[in-house]
């Protein structure tokens, strides 16, 4: 099958909650106010008319400033937020290396974890079961794989999380930046399968504030600027538009 991203027009409302502000005189109010003023709650554009075709073959790298909405385009683009508007159409396996550690269950067991993430996966039950050996191992965790996951420290979380994210290779990849979490010999283990992972993905869309590693991973870039697609093109000559921007001011929307 042939991997494609298509986005149409799309657009993402997301819920924010504002406490009006006193001043610093009106603080002694701060917990009457807290329990009979609730928040307001309103929608803010978070994402606005964004349209691409990304093709197999197409390594993109997301590039804009803190709060561009790059992470958010990420989200739409595994499932996790559906768009408000407009039309995203996906053809092939996706999996998502952003937040490892998010979604794990602190109360079961790393092997019902495991089943249960492999399942949100989208594997059979029985598949999932039989992952969870080769995760253990590639985590260094075995011995722990009846434990409960709340005894892990924070770095074993995110080396099981990497393991279970990258234990299958899928078609399309969307990542941020990845930072290495644990021991040297982890980190190294760690770079080598995600570079086979990358290596072997048909389509990649990664985010990141790291020029040298996109342009490394990709041939081709878009450009975000208050949620809108401000430019795309490939990697070098989006990457000099973003450098003329942040010392210019806003670029404008893509035609
Ligand atoms: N769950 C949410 N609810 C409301 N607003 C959100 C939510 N998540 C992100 N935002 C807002 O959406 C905008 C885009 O955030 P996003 O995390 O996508 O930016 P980013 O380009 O990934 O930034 P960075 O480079 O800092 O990671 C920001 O203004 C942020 O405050």
């Amino acid at each position: 099958m042939t991997a494609y991203i298509r986005a149409r027009h799309i657009g993402l409302d997301l819920p924010l909650y504002t406490q009006e502000q006193g001043g610093v005189r009106a603080t002694a109010g701060l917990f009457l106010r807290a329990a009979f003023q609730p928040p307001r709650r309103i929608l803010r554009t978070t994402l606005d008319d964004i349209s691409f075709d990304i093709e197999e073959g197409d390594r993109v790298a997301l590039i804009g400033r803190n709060g561009a909405g790059k992470s958010t385009l990420l989200k739409i683009l595994v499932g996790a937020y559906p768009p408000t508007r407009g039309v995203l159409e996906v053809g092939g396996s996706r999996q998502a290396l952003l937040n490892l550690s998010l979604g794990f269950n602190s109360e079961a067991t790393l092997v019902e974890n495991i089943i249960l993430r492999g399942i949100a996966m989208g594997l059979k039950p029985a598949q999932a079961a039989s992952i969870a050996g080769g995760v253990l191992e590639f985590a260094e965790l075995e011995e722990k794989a009846g434990h409960r996951l709340r005894t892990l420290s924070s770095g074993q979380r995110i080396r099981l999380g990497f393991a279970l994210a990258t234990a299958m290779q899928n078609e399309i990849l969307i990542m941020d930046e990845w930072l290495g979490a644990g021991d040297a010999s982890f980190i190294k283990k760690a770079k080598e399968r995600i570079r086979a992972r990358v290596d072997n993905a048909k389509i990649i869309v990664l985010a990141s504030h790291n020029a040298s590693l996109l342009r490394n991973v990709c041939n081709r870039a878009m450009l975000l600027e208050g949620g809108r697609l401000v430019a795309l093109g490939g990697v070098e000559e989006i990457l000099a538009t973003y450098q003329k921007s942040l010392r210019d001011g806003f670029a404008k929307p893509a035609a």
